[in-house]
């Protein structure tokens, strides 16, 4: 099997280079290896992880080829604990079982108490998981947790990216120990790539495949690896006050050059002479006579455990308790906007009210009333947009692990996430938009206030479809604030706010038609100027040279003077419900661009994906059952998995 990436001008880069491997059922694998010499990259194929595109050569599982339904069978753990902080291992296992466990909710609780105690966790299963910020767990109670979440459905292959990477000594010795009483008592195949093992744990390896380059230099069991490195055709035996994998890691790292003397790889071709020697039969790492063929049954699975309606509602529950057990996120949340509000209130301080003694509102009043309508709508975006992009880089690497597990599909997540921001976002802006509406003495006749609430709801909502968009795009906060400024400054200075209708020079007026800003203030505009009545203005005074200042006596009059009529409310309703619309469904297709990764870059990849992003957003919203290539063919093709040893021939 090769893999072949595409290298920069066109040239082609061979990231694995005649790769022949078989795992055994019930057998704990190490991959080890140099740095860059294909480890992750293998557990990545063998994962079903990398584009099918670069790949050359079959993967085999029960020596049937194009093992489609593998994602059902197994499960990866990443090297990085993604995980919700804020849930204990035992909330976190119990989302997990309610999305993937088809049972009763006794069955899913006796299953989550026997994972938690297979992997010693039970007497953690309360304790917060927390991260750097808020300590809880311990790395090592982390890792076990993140096995634990993939445990769940007993998957038949476990792979592990560096399990033991970041633990000391002993919690590294107790997650292998784990990892080897699953593949020999519960007769899982577990393959993890790992980096510098003490020897303590290297012994506890059934079986060991060594990469150099992208080619296998070795692959087979453990127990005989020093005796191949010490056979006269390779004759580097290690050395007795040296750890052997150190001194393997070394020899090929220096494989390339040097003296070719017995203490280093120095000029040798490990990989030729692995591949000429007696142990390297075929199937490379040789049936132990442990565990006899046919002995494992995988799990058939075929589809996901719950409709996608009920992932929606789990996934939104996860994102409600996630926000809500972060007291001093949700409570701060919420007091700063109060505060925000009432200091804005107190600015504009009766500002926006008519006059006492004559029942009007006087002229001085509108340029005000103006200021504090355009900061309520600037903060109802802006309060959303940001805290939606900050949270992206970790929903992100959650969301595909989940997906990539296939945990869940993408429309249920994205709409499950996109709904939780609006309803919390509404809040806060209704917590913000009530000081400054009674304080500031904003028209309170009819429905204008709930309609002014709704309207900072809905531009909260676009604020959240937008985080959706650039967070999904964007690899961290630097680069969202790159964008995010350039794309919303043009959209609020041409908002009609800052400069004027009037003002806006021809060349930049599309800018006022597409600005979000400029329909929703004409919406609070006409919600608090339409039937206003002015008071006289002033007679300029003795000796001033300055151009009267536009004198309204109706609201209508200084509506019009605006380029805002009462007839525009349902224009304006569409345009920010197309806006919503639209953000959305880009938010849904970059969602989708980081967890299918197509390729042609990341605008191209994006664009290209967009159509079938379109197309799965709407026939999930309007119930389609939609056949396709990818997690739906996966979930067909599971069901069609046998029983018996699991191989893998490449
Ligand atoms: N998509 C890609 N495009 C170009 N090069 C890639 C790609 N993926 C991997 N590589 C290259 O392939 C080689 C193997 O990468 P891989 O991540 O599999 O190595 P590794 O053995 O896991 O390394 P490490 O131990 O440092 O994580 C590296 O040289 C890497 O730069």
């Amino acid at each position: 099997m090769y893999l072949t990436v595409p290298g920069p001008k066109g040239s082609k880069k061979t990231i694995l280079n005649d790769v022949s491997l078989s795992f055994e059922s019930g057998s704990l694998t190490a991959l080890m290896g140099p740095s860059g010499a294909g480890k992750t990259s293998l557990l990545s194929v063998l994962s079903q992880n990398c584009n099918p595109a670069h790949l050359s050569g079959q993967v085999l599982v029960n020596e049937s080829p194009s093992p489609a339904g593998l994602k059902r069978i197994s499960a990866l753990v990443p090297q990085d604990d993604v995980l919700l902080s804020s849930l204990t291992p035992r909330e976190s296992l119990s989302f997990m079982a309610r999305l993937r466990l088809n049972c009763s909710s006794a069955e899913r609780d006796a299953k989550i108490s026997s994972v938690l105690s297979s992997l010693s966790l039970t007497e953690h299963q309360h304790t917060l998981i927390g991260n750097v910020e808020k300590r809880g767990l311990s790395g090592g109670q982390r890792k076990r947790v993140s096995i634990a979440l993939e445990l769940l459905i007993n998957p038949s292959i476990l792979f592990l990216d560096e399990p033991t990477s970041g633990l000391d000594s002993k919690m590294a010795e107790d997650v292998t120990q784990i990892l080897q009483e699953l593949a020999h008592d519960q007769h899982r195949t577990v393959i993890c790539t790992i980096h510098q093992p003490s020897y303590r744990i290297f012994s506890s390896f059934d079986s060991l495949v060594l990469l150099s380059k992208g080619r296998v230099v070795y692959a087979n069991e453990v127990a005989q690896t020093q005796a191949y490195f010490s056979s006269p055709a390779v004759n580097r035996p290690p050395p007795s006050y040296e750890n052997p994998c150190d001194f393997y890691m070394r020899i090929l790292q220096e494989g390339d050059g040097g003296h070719g003397d017995a203490e280093s790889g120095g000029g040798f071709d490990f990989a030729s002479a692995w591949s000429a020697s007696d142990l390297n039969a075929r199937n490379l790492v040789p049936t132990s006579g442990r565990w006899a063929p046919g002995e494992i049954e995988l799990v058939n699975r075929k589809s996901y455990a719950v409709n996608r309606f009920s992932q929606f509602a789990i996934l939104f529950h996860r994102f409600v308790i996630d926000y809500m057990k972060d007291k001093s996120k949700f409570l701060g949340g919420a007091g700063l906007k109060i505060t925000v509000g009432v200091m804005v209130g107190v600015v504009w301080l009766d500002q926006a009210r008519p006059d006492a003694d004559i029942g009007l509102y006087t002229q001085d009043s509108i340029f005000p009333t103006q200021g504090a309508l355009f900061v309520c709508l600037f903060s109802a975006v802006m309060d959303t947009l940001f805290p939606t992009v900050m949270v992206m880089p970790t929903t992100k690497s959650l969301l595909k692990r989940e997906y990539k597990n296939g945990v869940y599909s993408l429309p249920p997540y994205f709409y499950a996430q996109l709904l939780s921001n609006v309803c919390f976002q509404t809040v806060n802006s209704v917590l913000m938009g009530t000081p400054i509406y009674l304080l500031v003495g904003l028209n309170t006749s009819g429905w204008r206030m709930p309609i002014f609430l709704a309207s900072l709801a809905v531009m909260s909502s676009i604020g959240a479809a937008l985080g959706l968009f650039i967070g999904s795009l964007v690899e961290n906060t630097q680069q969202a604030q790159q964008i995010v400024m350039p794309t919303l400054v043009p959209l609020e200075l041409f908002s009609g706010y800052i400069i004027p209708y009037n003002k806006i020079p021809d060349y930049f007026l599309f800018l006022y038609n597409i600005s979000f800003f400029a329909y929703a203030l004409s919406l609070l505009e006409i919600n608090q100027f339409s039937g206003a009545e002015f008071s006289e203005c002033s007679p300029p005074a003795p000796g001033d040279t300055c151009p009267p200042a536009a004198c309204f006596q109706t609201g209508e009059q200084l509506l019009a003077s605006m380029n805002v009529y009462e007839d525009d409310v349902g224009r304006d309703v569409l345009a920010l419900a197309v806006t919503f619309s639209l953000l959305s469904f880009l938010g849904y297709y970059a969602m989708r661009y980081v967890v299918g990764g197509w390729d042609g870059g990341c605008f191209g990849g994006f664009m290209g994906g967009a159509l079938g992003g379109a197309r799965d957003a709407a026939g999930w919203l309007c119930g389609w059952e939609r056949k396709k290539g990818g997690e739906e063919e996966d979930e067909e093709r599971a069901g069609k998995e046998g029983g018996g040893r699991m191989t893998y021939v490449f």
